[in-house]
């Protein structure tokens, strides 16, 4: 690779769009699209949802849980997902949010960041909840390889906030330090940082407290954007002036328009088109 994630995405959306799209084959969409939830369902349907939307969309994030669910078999599906994806010419973020002890970190950086590995993808979703520093694996071999990593910052689920805003010892609460972080990790790389945050495109600033600082230096991931009730204008609301910078992700809104991949292309595209109208 020649660049770094940061400057690929920057480029990616720009030719492509803001639209993330996620292939998460949840058992209820393989019994909608006529398929059994069993591994040649799961095969069927993520390798077309590969063909509608990898030449079209910016990024597709599969969710890896949905492919474990099926064992080696599963994993198996996920491998041809990741390298067919690409080779249609969309990056690949790998949706497991990771987390774990530095040393233990080093081994999942190494299985999804490192090129040599059977599942090497583009960028990893990441859980900063075992410390700041228990992300530095991940950190650093992005760097080696030129990967991204999106950390969980503000996430989409009505429960995120508990944790989220909960103010520490110091008086910051975590997501400030989490954007503070990446913020640090960011600094003066040009046109756009590679270490991200996943920050849902639900959420509603604080009314008891400071708003959020989303300007980071990096890219932001915003699911909940469709299915869970997250629209254009709540990027515009969260995000405003950064929003040049935000992912939109969704999975079941586009993945229910299947097996239909004209139809699923086209929502990419119109999707696409309403996120670049905000400028
Ligand atoms: O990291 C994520 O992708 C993620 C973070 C978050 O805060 N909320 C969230 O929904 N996600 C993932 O985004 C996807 C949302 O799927 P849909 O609700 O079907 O669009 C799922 O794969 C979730 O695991």
């Amino acid at each position: 690779m020649t660049s770094t994630f940061g400057s690929r995405l920057h480029a990616a959306m720009a030719e492509r769009g803001r639209l993330c799209v996620g292939i998460d084959p949840h058992a209820s969409l393989l019994h909608e699209w006529g398929l059994d939830d069993d591994v040649a369902g799961l095969e069927r349907f993520a390798l077309s949802v590969v063909e509608a939307v990898a030449p079209v969309a910016s990024v597709v994030k599969p969710q890896s849980a949905f492919y474990e669910r099926f064992g080696s078999r599963g994993v198996a599906v996920l491998e041809r997902v990741v390298a067919e994806s690409r080779a249609a010419g969309a990056l690949v973020l790998l949706d497991v949010k990771r987390g774990d002890i530095g040393s233990t970190s080093q081994a999942y950086a190494d299985a999804y960041l490192d090129p040599a590995s059977p599942l090497a993808c583009d960028a990893v979703t990441v859980s900063p909840y075992l410390g700041l520093g228990s992300l530095d694996p991940f950190v650093e071999t992005a760097r080696r390889h030129d990967g991204g990593v999106f950390v969980l910052a503000l996430t989409s689920n009505k429960e995120g906030p508990e944790v989220q805003h909960a103010v520490g010892a110091d008086g910051v609460r975590v997501a400030d330090r989490v954007l503070d972080h990446l913020r640090a990790l960011n600094a003066g790389a040009e046109p756009l940082g590679s270490f991200g945050a996943v920050v849902g495109a639900t959420i509603t600033q604080p009314e008891d407290g400071p708003a959020f600082d989303l300007a980071f230096g990096g890219p932001v991931l915003a699911p909940g954007f469709g299915a869970q009730g997250g629209t254009v204008a709540d990027v515009r609301r969260i995000f405003g002036a950064s929003a040049a910078h935000v992912l939109a992700s969704s999975s079941r809104d586009v993945l229910r328009l299947g097996p239909d991949r004209v139809a699923m292309r086209d929502a990419v595209r119109a999707t696409n088109d309403e996120l670049a109208a905000l400028g």
